[in-house]
């Protein structure tokens, strides 16, 4: 069997056509514009190209994008004081502080800093109780976008076996709760998991968040399964520099029925479920229909 490739670049366009289109009828109707606050402390090189992607996808979709960026040596008081004005800003619907934060500051302080309705990360204690619990909350971006592609490509996901390899907070966990909430029998497994191939093997939909190089090979993937790869892994292959996921690509792509790949995969599916969530922020804060599609 050779997998059907996923295209998350071009789901990606998709999504974020369907958010602008949104957004001008928003502009139009109400005179409301959405808008994203980013928050980068520290000059991480590959955080400033994050930041900039999702400046230019928040201008590209008609949103107001705000840039706050900060000396690496920014005080917990002035982060968590600009975190406070940005929460008082009615112009600013979502706020997401780029992490990781320089390891001085307490990243879970600072997140939890940030009022839970303008959460577009979804990271809040609130918000991950509120997932946890079936509440409508705001979902985290990777975990979203994986939902999305697995609903298009299955149209509905009840009574498949679900194996999520990684329990981060980030991706892991609030995975795990989306395949539950969409009625699949789940597992999460890591890298403590005894006979960690022989559990992927039973999986219909596998879901690959270790932060491995290529570590999910043919072998463990069951014929005709779904491999969504979250990995982003720069390695260096034949004296170049190379992206890879956590999935094994040619071995896993000729056993699965559907593959997504890396890059084009999960990665740009993130940015637009981010201006996604900010939308749906928007539209509850005014108290606004949420769009359809594009929310868990
Ligand atoms: N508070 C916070 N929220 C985040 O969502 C967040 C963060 N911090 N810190 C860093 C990670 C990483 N991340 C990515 C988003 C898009 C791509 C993406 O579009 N990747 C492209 C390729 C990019 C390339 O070529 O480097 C792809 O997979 O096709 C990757 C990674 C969001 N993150």
């Amino acid at each position: 069997m050779v997998a059907k490739v996923i295209d998350g670049k071009a789901f990606a366009a998709d999504v974020r056509a369907r958010v602008a289109a949104h957004v001008a009828r928003l502009k139009e109707e109400k005179g409301i514009v959405p808008g994203l606050a980013v928050v980068l402390v520290g000059e991480d090189p590959a955080s400033q190209v994050y930041v900039r992607n999702k400046h230019a996808s928040t201008i590209e979709v008609g949103m107001a994008s705000f840039e706050h960026r900060l000396p690496a040596g920014t005080g917990e008081a002035e982060l968590l004081a600009l975190i406070d004005r940005l929460n008082g800003d009615p112009a600013v619907h979502g706020i997401l502080v780029q992490l990781p934060l320089p390891g001085h500051l307490n990243s879970e302080l600072v997140i939890n800093r940030i009022d839970p309705a303008k959460d577009v990360d979804g990271f809040h204690i609130s918000n991950v109780g509120l997932l946890g619990t079936g509440q409508k909350s705001m979902v985290p971006c990777t975990p979203l976008g994986c939902l999305m592609m697995l609903r298009d490509h299955h149209g509905t996901l009840a009574g498949l076996n679900a194996v999520v390899v990684g329990r981060s907070n980030i991706v892991g966990k609030p995975m795990a709760q989306l395949l539950l909430g969409d009625s699949c029998t789940v597992t999460i497994a890591h890298s403590r998991t005894k006979d960690l191939a022989a559990v992927c093997r039973g999986a219909d939909i596998l879901v690959a968040a270790v932060g491995r190089p290529e570590m999910i090979t043919g072998e463990m993937v069951k014929p005709g399964a779904t491999v969504i790869d979250v990995g982003i892994n720069r390695i260096e292959r034949d004296g170049k520099a190379k992206l890879v996921g956590d999935v094994h690509y040619e071995s896993a792509a000729a056993v699965a029925g559907a593959i997504t790949p890396v890059p084009g995969g999960v990665g740009p599916m993130t940015i637009a479920c981010l201006l996604a969530n900010t939308l749906t922020a928007c539209c509850r804060a005014n108290g606004l229909a949420e769009p359809e599609g594009l929310t868990a």
